[in-house]
């Protein structure tokens, strides 16, 4: 069985974070680890509070797990704190994993930031030079780039100033657009979109947890990087789909929408949603 790790937030709620990536891993047939780096109090509709894990637990929680299993692909999310970011890229460099995916978070959907504004410095120096592919927003890429994203080809200028600042593939992904959710994808020569319908709901929570996660899984699956983003669009649209509404506020996606369709039903004779 492949083994992909996250390193993220954990969402209390069960939409985002840690527990939207080890349950995107389990609909992908890959074995799920997780490093927490902060224990959010959140749920569908908002941030209560939050508290950061220690740079050096962290760091331990990774060493654990590299010292024991070999891991195929990493996912890696929230990076609250400068410090944090610093102790996840030093512990990276020195395991070097294959196939670390970086999504760049910054706010959680209802607006609550989840990285500190000043840590942007350090995401440029010390964390975008080890990812294998970055995957931003919109509102992360323009901070990130410094610029304004307002249409397509603005979104492939910022994904070009990115790959500058030394990762090797850029996803800027156009969920905060206007009009169809197309997502650019830049590997430093050629642009590649992805694109689906919008689906008219307000139960996005995890999109781009899930999105990241089901990326990370397909490469290492051993699956080239464009298939890769090509079968995480995918599922993210199908899980977006049928979604659920579940909680008061942005509801979360079905990770297993597929699967529980195709197996679970047939072998219990549940009827699932
Ligand atoms: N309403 C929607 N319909 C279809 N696809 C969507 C929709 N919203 C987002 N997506 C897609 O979901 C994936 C995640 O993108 P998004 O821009 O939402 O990520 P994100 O902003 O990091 O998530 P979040 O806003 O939850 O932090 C992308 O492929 C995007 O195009
Ligand atoms: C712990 C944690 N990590 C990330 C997100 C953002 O979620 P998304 O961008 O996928 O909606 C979140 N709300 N909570």
């Amino acid at each position: 069985m492949k083994k992909v790790l996250s390193i993220a937030g954990s969402d209390c709620s069960g939409g985002a974070g840690i527990q939207a990536d080890l349950k995107t891993f389990s609909a992908h047939g890959v074995f799920g680890m997780s490093v927490i780096v902060s224990v959010v109090a959140e749920n569908t509709s908002r941030v209560i509070d939050l508290q950061d894990i220690r740079p050096d637990i962290i760091e331990k929680q990774i060493d654990a797990v590299f010292e024991d299993i070999e891991v195929d692909a990493v996912k890696i999310g929230m990076l609250p704190q400068p410090e944090c970011m610093e102790a996840v890229a030093e512990k990276l460099k020195q395991y070097a994993p294959a196939n670390i995916v970086i999504d760049p978070v910054m706010y959680a959907k209802n607006g609550c930031p989840l990285m500190n504004p000043d840590a942007i410095d350090t995401l440029i120096k010390t964390v975008i030079p080890i990812a294998d592919l970055l995957t931003p927003n919109i509102p992360e890429a323009e901070k990130i780039s410094s610029m304004e994203i307002r249409n397509v080809e603005d979104m492939k200028k910022s994904a070009m100033a990115i790959h500058e600042m030394g990762c090797k593939n850029v996803l800027v992904k156009g969920g905060h657009a206007a009009g169809s959710a197309l997502d650019i994808l830049f590997d430093g020569n050629e642009f590649y979109a992805f694109d689906a319908q919008r689906i008219e709901t307000k139960n996005t929570h995890g999109t781009g947890c899930t999105y990241s996660s089901a990326i990370a899984s397909n490469l290492a699956l051993e699956f080239g990087l464009q298939e890769a983003v090509r079968q995480a669009k995918e599922y993210v649209t199908i899980a977006i789909q049928h979604s659920l509404s579940i909680g008061k506020g942005h509801g979360p996606t079905h990770h297993f929408y597929e699967l529980y369709q195709n197996g679970l039903k047939k072998e219990t004779g549940i009827t699932r949603q």
